[in-house]
């Protein structure tokens, strides 16, 4: 199989979907692997590394798609790459397909195999393509958010340690899961008073014997929401239901009772974001705005700022599972691995996942219909 991988060319987005580790892997399985010129530069993996391991370069993306059966990237396809998939051509890449119509209608019309990262599966509930990547921008988070408070950035000029005599910030995180625990991590390591909401109450339980009860883990319904944002210095927006647009947990009313010159960092933004007042995606070149006096973050690409651990923490969960779709093509592949058949959510022109249907007002076709 001839394996593709185009540049990324999402804002500032220097992620790369294969390293050459992952060149020589596809090689020794008789594969053939193509990249675009300069692909990995924003990784630090030269035209050269690539080379060295047997890959060929080629000038531009309309090659890299005409010529390869599995597209591999990392970011959603942007506009201007619907025009160049093929007929039923395998695509393994981020997709986070419910916020996204356009999208979708392109890979529906083009019968596009489209392998979503961040709803494979395994049987515990855990998504272990999105889970480097949430570890990533759950770190970022706080060190982001540190950033904006300060008044040269337009914070309220809160530091989140505070100093003897002087109390620390106030970080509140909705969602418990990957992103908001290492977010807890960064928070609690540098000082800050930690808050974390959730809905399911084992998890809850779960991070207070992880962080020693130092942390304050708080049952996740509106009223308690509502009390939590209103202390916050620093909110990190880190829910999740897979496959489906994040629901809008903290309303615009909240929002305005936050003090001045606090910031929002909505990191379930790629999903379609958790606060009621992020209207907008935003990109690393402007990754802020501001409304009722707080600073909104919402950079739907957080992790491509750190693309050198990036790309290597992704590449090396994604290559077991696109060797799989290599060798066996992906109709077998998802016949024998029920995780990653949890990932496809269009084939045949059909959607096969039924929360980005629902999300997105289309008929669901179950999985099986397809392969029958
Ligand atoms: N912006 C970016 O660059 C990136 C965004 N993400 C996104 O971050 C989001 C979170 O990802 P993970 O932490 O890996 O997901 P996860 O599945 O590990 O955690 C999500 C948590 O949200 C909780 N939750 C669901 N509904 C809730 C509610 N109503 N109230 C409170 N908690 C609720 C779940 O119980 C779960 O613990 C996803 O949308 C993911 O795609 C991840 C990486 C990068
Ligand atoms: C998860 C995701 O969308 C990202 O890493 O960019």
């Amino acid at each position: 199989m001839i394996v593709g991988v185009p540049k990324e060319i999402k804002n500032n987005e220097n992620r790369v979907a294969i390293t050459p580790a992952g060149v020589e892997a596809m090689l020794n399985h008789g594969h053939r692997v193509i990249i675009e010129n300069k692909a990995g530069v924003g990784s630090g993996i030269s035209n050269d590394d690539y080379l060295a391991a047997g890959a060929e370069i080629v000038e531009t993306a309309k090659e890299v798609f005409d010529r390869a059966d599995m597209i591999m990237k990392v970011k959603e396809p942007l506009a201007a790459e619907y025009d160049l998939f093929k007929e039923e051509q395998m695509l393994f890449t981020y997709l986070h397909l419910a916020p996204e119509p356009e999208l979708t209608a392109a890979l529906l019309k083009k019968k596009v195999a489209g392998i979503a990262y961040e709803t494979i599966q395994l049987d515990n509930g855990s998504l272990p393509l999105l889970t480097p990547m949430s570890e990533v921008a759950g770190r970022m988070s706080i060190q982001i958010g540190a950033r904006y408070l300060e008044k040269t950035y337009g914070g309220s000029g809160v530091l989140l340690a505070g100093v003897p005599g002087v109390p620390a910030a106030e970080v509140v995180i909705v969602g418990g899961g990957i992103v908001g625990t290492n977010a807890a991590k960064m928070a609690m390591g540098l000082g800050a008073n930690v808050t974390i909401l959730d809905l399911n109450v084992d998890r809850l339980r779960y991070l207070d014997d992880l962080f020693g009860g130092r942390i304050h883990t708080v049952a996740s319904n509106s009223y308690n929401i509502a009390q939590a944002v209103k202390k916050a210095d620093l909110l990190v927006g880190a829910v999740l239901i897979p496959g489906a647009k994040a629901p809008k947990l903290v309303k615009e009313e909240m929002v305005k009772g936050m003090k001045p010159g606090s910031v929002i960092v909505d990191v379930a933004i790629d999903q379609g974001g958790s606060i009621e007042t992020i209207d907008r995606v935003t990109t690393h070149s402007e990754p802020t705005y501001e409304k009722y006096g707080v600073i909104h973050y919402s950079v739907a690409n957080m992790p491509g700022a750190v693309a050198r651990t990036s790309t290597f923490a992704l590449t090396n969960v994604t290559l077991p599972y696109a060797l799989q779709l290599a060798d066996k093509g992906w109709v077998k592949a998802v016949q024998e691995n029920r995780a990653l058949a949890k990932g496809v959510n269009v084939a045949a022109g059909q959607c096969t996942y039924e929360a980005v249907a629902k999300a997105l007002n289309l008929a669901y076709t179950p999985l099986e219909q397809v392969l029958a």
